[in-house]
Parts: structure tokens; C-alpha cells; sequence
């Protein structure tokens, strides 16, 4: 697909690149004005700054430029040339006007947008400006020669690549606006390049070094080429000039037409024959005036080797292949490729050395053969393609055993093609080329801002540079990144016609004025020198010495002027700062590292923070839900307690007045014994009398006998009293006894407590206020009974130990204790537990804890405090199945159900259940 020209040159000229190029000036300069929109645009090499500066500004800039006293950047600001060509005789005919480029002075120009440009409709629209103003290194008129364009711009780069500097300079500008003229010539205007060769081969007079034995290959490497290489070398060389010298021979006969392998184009030797009609370079007297061999090295000896090549629709053609011949119809194709470090460089491409300025000539003549040229409507013979022609100079020492080349430096020049409008192109294939070098020239456009971006941010992170994006960016690179410098030729054609694509291709070159260059080798010098000065602070003074000199001569000169040794302690130096600078970043590293681990472990422990909360929170939660539970059970208990001591007290009240009325029947039985009506039922008063007065005695003897018993038994113990350790386990475990006498004591008081509160429990329940007190009274009871069970089980125990002793010593106490039991009376059942009063109480308390079979078994639950009080179940683990069935409560009931099955969430501890309870 064709790639639309709105920007012509295919230039990045986005909304933000404009903004930072574009500098304005309220300055009026006629037409009609628009509020808020100046109606000059100015572009400037090194206005770097937003908001505008006013113009009066900019002037005082320009002055210090050209005062030279500009900061060190401006210094190294890259040199950007502009060349307005003269018209043709076409155009003169055609009557183009010329007013819409103006050149204000040697580096100002001014372009006013003619009438029917797209500019002026645009600016028409209050969209852009119609005038702008542009500032270049220097700015060559139609009337400029070749000569004062050469000594401008290329004359000194040439003393630079002598002196062991990488140069370029390339061409930028619309198709037919004269880039091909610039760089090559035409007729007997030769151009930047004939006129570069004829200026290196006159310094290098008598310097040369005609041997083939050292050839530069890949990035900027040389190899020692053995006999039969070089043997190669000079075939293909004089093959070359051998062709050149035929079809020179031939000049106006057939032209050579090569296919470029891809599709079609023809390229038509028809532009070299311009420059065919001389034979040689054809050199004004005064260019080559001075020889500068003065000021090279001495003893070094330089070998030329020219390399000419094109990139047409983003493929490599060797334009000095002589291989043609053999397959006249296909072109091979050229690879790129990185060296070691990453640079990169034409694979295979032919280097052709020569020892003159016209072998020179011829040799480029011949690859002008090859390049790629087509009819446009623009051009008749447009550059289809970008041609690049290489210079390389390796420095010699011939005078060891075998030359070495100590250093390598190279000229290149390049002829951009033309950009140019897509639709315009009414041939496919033009079109596609266009299409090719817009984008091309698009890629090198981005890299020129990107690099103008970094160096302009260099506190932000950098831009990625896009130079793998076309070859042409890919092969021109290490210019842009250190490896030379570079300078731009801007071609504009002065017709109106073509007054929109020259405004965006100047806009374009505006963003190349405010590059910077990268060090170059000089400062390489100085870098080494300094580094050499390093190890001399440690006592290693010697190579120092020999280099150090005066500063200026150091900082102008080249590398070469180091020897080997000098080179070898650079390098050491080097690898010393490499290996520090990998272990500042290894302690770099470990710093971040524990910065990391440190911030992790204070999230880790924040989150454990929050965790904790969280499960407080929850647990405080769980905590009130279960306390709204327990309240509720107790409120369900207290309700249900009532319930039952309301009925039992209306039961006690019922057989109270049942007592009473039998009382008060009693004396009138006494006064009527004679009475026929009252017979029967006189007798039963009687029998149930002397029931009653027997069921006394029998308890009263009972009682005796207990007491009796009990005494015995306490006598009993006195006798036993044995010696030694058993004797302090008896002793204890009477202590223990003792205790748990006055314990039951304290608990029948505590029962008796109870019966009274349970005599006034009914008024109590009627006020809802003795149910607290009632609850209160039962927990000490329950507290009591626990710490009671508690000695007696530690009384069991110690009863077990003892009891082997008195087996041994005391048979006799033990029928006497069987005696004992058998005058116990046998234990009450449950069912008749609710009418027990406190005072029956005492008896069946101390009857539980004297039986011996108890001894070993867990204490059982008082008969009598399980009937008073049902509901205590739950807080005896050591009830049986049976009682708990029996004495089913709802309180027993919700525990059991809790005990069946756990609760899911955390239960509240047995303690807080417990105290709660
Ligand atoms: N400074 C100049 N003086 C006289 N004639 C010139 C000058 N510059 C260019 N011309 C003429 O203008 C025409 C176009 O120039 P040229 O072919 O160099 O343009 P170009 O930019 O290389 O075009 P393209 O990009 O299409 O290859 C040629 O006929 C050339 O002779």
C-alpha cells in the first residue's frame, strides 16, 4: 500500500515534535491576522525551550553562534547545510515563482507559502502558520559553485578522516531539489565526492601505501590478506578499472541495463554519462591549493579502499560487484550483519583498493552504472535508491616486519533518494519505490528525534532509537552513536509548485539542527590518557610519562599515538573499572534486594496485623453471640425454675395444711373416743399415729447407733495409730478426713442456708428478685461440693496407700468396720428426695462419705442435692447415664445437645461457660 505523503519527506513530524521545534514570534510580517496564532513559525538549531522566545532573543543566540561563544554544546551541535538549487529551463519556462523562499541572511531563511499551497489553505483555517523561518549552519544560494559548497562542508572533513576521524555526510531533500548534483556532479561540475577524492589522494602525495596485503573488513577491522588473496584483490581491482575503460571507450553506445532482482527496475546508465563526458575530476586550481600532508602522523602510510553500494526498496546491491558480467539479468543481494560487539556492516561487500584520485573517479564511475535510476515526472533521472559511497583509510606502520594497521577511519557519503508523493507516481513500480524510500526516510526521521529526545531528557529514560527499522538508518548508525560525526546537506528546490513537501522537509532537518554529536575519537584520546594518568598514582609512572606531552597536542591526536604497551594498561585499567563497577552494582543489588525483603516483611506483618484484628473482632463476636445465648438459657432456666419451685412449694403448702389438718383432727379424736361414726376412721388415725411414733424411734435409734458407731470408729483409729512412714500417710490422710468432716459440716450448713432460701423462695420467684440470690446460693453450694469432691478424692488416694498397710497390721479393724456398715441405714432413692427436709439433710451427708466401698470410686453426686436441684447435672461430668436420665432438665438437655455435638465455631472456654453458668 502506498504510503500517504500529507508529510512529503515522510518525515515524523507529529503534534509533539512540532511543538518542541516550532518556535514563534508574534512579529507581523503582513496577511491577515488571527488572534492567538502567530503568523511566523521560527526554527532554530538549539531552541530547546517551550514557550516561545521572542525574536530579539533568538538574534542574540544566533550572534553567539556565530561569535563562536556558545556553550560547549553548541559546539558539538550537528552541522546542518542547506542548498537552494538554481531553476532548471524547464522551470524558468514554466513559469514557477520564486517568492515563497527568501534567505534572510547566511544562516536565516524564510519561507511564505504561496497562494495555492496547502500551507496557506491550512493557514488560511487558522491552523498553521504561512510563514516560517529556519536557521541552519550555513544556507548556500542558486548561485553558490561547487568549489564554495565543497570548502563549506567537506574540505575539512576530509583533514578529519586523515587524522583518523569517521565522517559523514548525507543528503536530504525532495526529489529533483539537486542531492545527486551535491554529492557527484554533473558534467564538469564535479561534486562533494570527486572533489573529496582528489583532495585525499593530493595530501596523500607520497604517503600511500600501494600494498593489497592489508584490506578493512566488516565494521572497521582489517585483515592480513595472504598471497593468494591478494592476488584476488588485484583481479577484481583491474577488472573493475578495465571495465570502466571499455565502456568509456564505448561512451555513447549501448547503455548497461541491470535488473535489480526484484521486480523491474532498470537502471539506466544515463545520468553517469553527464559525468562521463570528463574523463577526469575536473578541479578548480585553488581547491586543492594547500597540501595538509604537513600534519599527518609520521611514519604512517595510508591505503584507500572505496566501497559504493545502494539500498533500493530495502535491499542491499553492491554497486562495484563485477559479477554482473556472468549473470547479466540478477543482482545479488547484500546481507548486514554485526560484528562481536553488536556493530554493524555490509557482509561481502566489495572493497576496491586505489592508489589514485582518477582510479577513484573510474571506480565510482562504474558503480554509478549499477545505481538505480528512473524516470519521474519530477526528474527524469531520479534517484531510485540511497547510494553510499565509502571511504576507508587504514593508517600503516610500514616500517616493522609486517605492516600493521594501527588504525582505521572512513569518509562516507551519502546520496539519499528523494522523497517524494506516492499518488503522484503513476507507475506501479515508482510507486512502490517511493513507497520504500518514504518509509526509509520516515525511520531515519524518527531516529533523528528520538536522538534529540535523549539527549535533550537525559534525566528521563531514554527512547528506544529505531535504526533496525531500514537498512539505510541500520547502516548509517554508528555515525549517530559516537563512532564519527555527521553533517546534513538540505537540498530545496525555490519552486512554488513544490512549496509544501521543501516546508516538511526543512521541518525535518530543523530536528536534525538541534542534535548533538556523541564523543568523538578525540575525546577517546583523552579518555585513555586519563586513564593511563590512573595507574601512575599507584606508582607505575613509566609508560605515563612517555605519553604525557602538552594537553593541546594530546587532545589532538589519535589514538595511534599510544603504543601497544600504553594500550595494554588502558585495557587493564578498563578491565579494573568493569570489575568495580560490577561489583558496586552486585552491592547495588544486594541493597534493593534487602530493601525489597524489608518491605515485604513489613506488608507480611501488616497483613498479620490485620489478620489478628480480624480474629479478635470475630472472637469478641463469638464471645456475644454466646452470651446472648447463655442469657437466654438462663433466662429459660430462671423461668423454668420458678415454674418448679412454685409447684413444690404449692406442694409443701398442700401437705403442710394436710399436716395441719391432721393435727387439728387429732384432739378431737382424743375427746371422742366412743363415737360409732367416728370408728373407722379413728383407727386409721391410730394405726398411722404409731406408724409415725415408730418410724421416730426407729430414727432416733438410728441416730444413736450412728453416734455410737461413729465414736467406735474414732477409737478405732487411735488404736491404729502404727509407727513409721505409714503412720505419717494415716496421719495425712486423717487430716484429710478431718478436712472433709468440716467440709460436709460446712456443706450442711450451706444445705440448711439453702432450705431456708428455699422456704422463702416462693415470695422470692412472686418478685423476680430471689432468683439471683437463689442462683448465687447454688453456685457457692456447686463450688463447695466441687472443692468437697475435690479432698475426697485426695483422700481416696491416700486411703489406697494406706490401705495395704492396715490390711497387714489391722484385720480386726476391718470386721469392725464391716460391723460398722452393716449398722448403716441404706440410702434414700431419688423419688423421695423432694420431700426430704434440710435437717435429714446432715444424715445422708455424712453417710456418703463413710461407706469403704466408695473408697474406690469418684465420689457420686448427693441424692438429695439431685433432687433439690435438677438442673446441677450438666456440671457433673460424673453422673451417670442413668441420673442423667432421670433428672431431665432443659438445661441438661441444651449441655447434652452442646456435648453431642460441637459447636462449629470456637467454643467459649469451659472456664467462662463455667463462671457465666
Ligand atoms: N546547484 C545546482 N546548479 C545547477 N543545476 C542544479 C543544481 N542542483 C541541481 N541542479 C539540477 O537539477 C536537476 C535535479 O537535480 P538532481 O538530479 O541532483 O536532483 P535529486 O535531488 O538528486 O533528485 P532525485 O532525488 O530524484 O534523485 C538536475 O538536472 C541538476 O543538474
Amino acid at each position: 500500500m502506498a504510503l500517504s505523503l500529507s508529510s512529503p519527506c515522510g518525515c515524523p513530524f507529529d503534534e509533539d515534535e512540532e511543538m518542541a521545534v516550532f518556535e514563534s514570534t508574534a512579529a507581523e510580517h503582513g496577511g491577515p491576522s488571527r488572534p492567538g496564532l502567530p503568523e511566523i513559525s521560527v526554527i532554530s538549531p538549539g531552541l530547546d525551550t517551550w514557550p516561545p522566545i521572542a525574536e530579539p532573543k533568538l538574534a542574540v543566540k544566533a550572534a553567539a553562534v556565530r561569535q563562536g561563544s556558545c556553550d560547549e554544546g553548541d559546539k558539538e551541535r550537528v552541522k546542518v547545510f542547506l542548498r537552494i538549487r538554481p531553476l532548471t529551463e524547464t522551470e524558468s519556462q514554466r513559469g514557477e515563482e520564486l517568492g515563497c523562499v527568501a534567505v534572510q541572511d547566511e544562516e536565516t531563511l524564510l519561507l511564505k507559502a504561496p497562494k495555492e499551497s496547502q500551507n496557506m489553505r491550512t493557514a488560511e483555517r487558522g491552523i498553521t502558520q504561512s510563514m516560517h523561518k529556519f536557521s541552519f549552519s550555513k544556507i548556500f544560494g542558486p548561485e553558490s559553485t561547487q568549489q564554495q559548497f565543497y570548502e563549506s562542508t567537506m574540505k575539512q572533513m576530509v583533514k578529519d578522516v586523515l587524522h583518523g576521524e569517521n565522517r559523514l555526510l548525507y543528503t536530504f531533500g525532495v526529489t529533483n531539489s539537486g542531492k545527486t548534483y551535491t554529492v557527484q556532479g554533473s558534467g564538469r561540475e564535479a561534486g562533494l565526492l570527486p572533489r573529496a577524492l582528489a583532495s585525499l589522494f593530493r595530501k596523500l602525495q607520497g604517503r600511500l601505501y600501494g600494498a593489497l596485503d592489508l584490506k578493512p573488513v566488516m565494521y572497521q577491522d582489517v585483515r592480513q590478506l595472504d598471497s593468494g588473496e591478494v592476488r584476488v584483490e588485484e583481479i577484481r581491482r583491474n577488472s573493475l578499472l578495465k571495465e570502466d575503460g571499455n565502456l568509456t571507450s564505448r561512451r555513447g553506445g549501448n547503455t548497461t541495463v541491470w535488473d535489480s532482482g526484484i521486480g523491474g527496475l532498470s537502471s539506466a546508465s544515463s545520468i553517469a554519462t553527464q559525468l562521463e563526458d570528463s574523463d577526469s575530476v575536473c578541479l578548480e586550481p585553488d581547491s586543492l591549493s594547500h597540501s595538509g600532508a604537513d600534519d599527518l602522523a609520521d611514519g604512517v602510510q595510508f591505503s584507500i579502499w572505496v566501497a559504493f553500494y545502494e539500498i533500493y526498496n530495502e535491499f542491499l546491491y553492491d554497486l562495484l560487484d563485477a559479477s554482473p558480467s556472468l549473470q547479466p539479468r540478477k543482482r545479488a543481494t547484500l546481507r548486514l550483519s554485526d560484528d562481536r560487539h553488536g556493530n554493524p556492516y555490509v557482509k561481502d561487500l566489495a572493497w576496491i583498493q586505489v592508489r589514485s584520485a582518477e582510479e577513484a573517479w573510474r571506480i565510482l564511475r562504474a558503480g554509478r552504472r549499477n545505481q538505480s535510476f528512473a524516470s519521474t515526472h519530477l526528474n527524469q533521472n531520479s534517484s531510485r535508491s540511497h547510494s553510499i559511497f565509502s571511504i576507508r583509510v587504514l593508517h600503516v606502520r610500514p616500517e616493522t616486519d609486517s605492516a600493521q594497521a594501527t588504525h582505521i577511519s572512513e569518509l562516507t557519503v551519502c546520496d539519499l533518494a528523494g522523497s517524494e508523493r506516492c499518488k503522484e507516481q503513476r507507475n506501479g513500480e515508482r510507486m512502490k519505490e517511493a513507497n520504500n524510500i518514504n518509509t526509509s526516510l520516515l525511520t531515519l526521521g524518527r531516529c533523528i528525534a528520538a536522538l534529540r529526545h535523549n539527549q535533550n531528557n537525559k534525566s528521563r529514560p531514554p527512547q528506544v532509537v529505531p535504526f533496525r527499522d531500514s537498512k539505510m538508518t541500520r547502516v548509517l548508525q554508528g555515525f549517530f552513536c559516537g563512532r564519527g560525526t555527521s553533517s546534513m546537506v538540505v537540498n530545496i528546490n525555490p519552486c512554488s509548485s513544490i512549496y509544501d513537501e521543501t516546508l516538511q522537509a526543512l521541518k525535518f532537518s530543523a530536528i536534525a539542527t538541534q542534535l548533538v554529536h556523541g564523543p568523538s575519537t578525540k575525546t577517546r584520546v583523552a579518555y585513555i590518557l586519563s586513564l593511563l594518568r590512573e595507574p601512575a598514582a599507584n606508582g607505575n609512572e613509566s609508560t605515563v610519562m612517555e605519553e604525557e606531552g602538552d594537553e593541546s597536542d594530546v587532545e589532538d591526536g589519535d589514538i595511534t599515538m599510544f603504543n601497544t604497551e600504553s594500550l595494554l594498561q588502558a585495557i587493564d585499567v578498563l578491565k579494573r573499572e568493569v570489575q568495580r563497577q560490577r561489583e558496586e552494582k552486585d552491592v547495588l543489588e544486594a541493597n534493593v534486594r534487602e530493601q525489597v525483603v524489608s518491605e515485604m516483611m513489613a506488608v507480611i506483618s501488616g497483613m498479620q496485623d490485620g489478620f489478628s484484628e480480624t480474629l479478635e473482632a470475630e472472637k469478641s463476636l463469638i464471645e456475644v453471640r454466646y452470651e446472648d445465648k447463655l442469657a437466654n438459657v438462663q433466662k429459660y432456666l430462671k423461668k423454668f425454675y420458678s415454674q418448679e419451685l412454685k409447684e413444690r412449694d404449692e406442694e409443701i403448702e398442700a401437705l403442710s395444711a394436710a399436716l395441719d389438718k391432721t393435727k387439728a383432727a387429732e384432739p378431737v379424736h382424743k375427746s371422742a373416743p366412743h363415737g360409732d361414726s367416728e370408728g373407722p376412721r379413728r383407727s386409721r388415725r391410730l394405726t398411722d399415729q404409731a406408724e409415725c411414733g415408730r418410724l421416730h424411734v426407729e430414727l432416733d435409734q438410728c441416730r444413736a447407733e450412728l453416734l455410737a458407731r461413729t465414736q467406735e470408729l474414732a477409737k478405732l483409729k487411735m488404736q491404729l495409730e502404727v509407727p513409721g512412714s505409714s503412720c505419717t500417710v494415716t496421719n495425712a490422710a486423717d487430716r484429710k478426713l478431718e478436712d472433709g468432716q468440716r467440709n460436709l459440716h460446712q456443706l450442711r450448713l450451706d444445705l440448711q442456708r439453702l432450705g431456708a432460701d428455699l422456704q422463702s423462695g416462693e415470695r422470692a420467684c412472686c418478685r423476680n428478685t430471689g432468683g439471683e440470690r437463689l442462683r448465687q446460693a447454688l453456685t457457692a453450694a456447686d463450688e463447695t461440693l466441687a472443692k468437697q469432691d475435690q479432698i475426697l478424692m485426695d483422700l481416696q488416694n491416700g486411703l489406697i496407700l494406706v490401705k495395704a498397710d492396715l490390711r497387714r497390721k489391722a484385720e480386726t479393724l476391718a470386721q469392725t468396720l464391716a460391723q460398722t456398715q452393716s449398722f448403716l441405714p441404706p440410702l434414700p432413692s431419688s423419688g423421695c428426695a423432694a420431700s426430704i427436709t434440710p435437717g435429714s439433710c446432715k444424715k445422708r451427708g455424712y453417710g456418703v462419705a463413710a461407706p469403704s466401698d466408695t473408697e474406690n470410686r469418684p465420689p457420686q453426686k448427693r441424692p438429695l442435692f439431685q433432687s433439690l436441684f435438677p438442673t446441677r447435672t450438666p456440671t457433673r461430668k460424673y453422673n451417670t447415664r442413668a441420673a442423667e436420665e432421670a433428672n431431665v432438665t432443659p438445661s441438661s438437655r441444651i449441655l447434652r445437645s452442646r456435648q453431642q455435638s460441637p459447636p462449629r465455631s470456637p467454643a467459649p472456654t469451659p472456664r467462662s461457660l463455667r463462671g457465666k453458668y
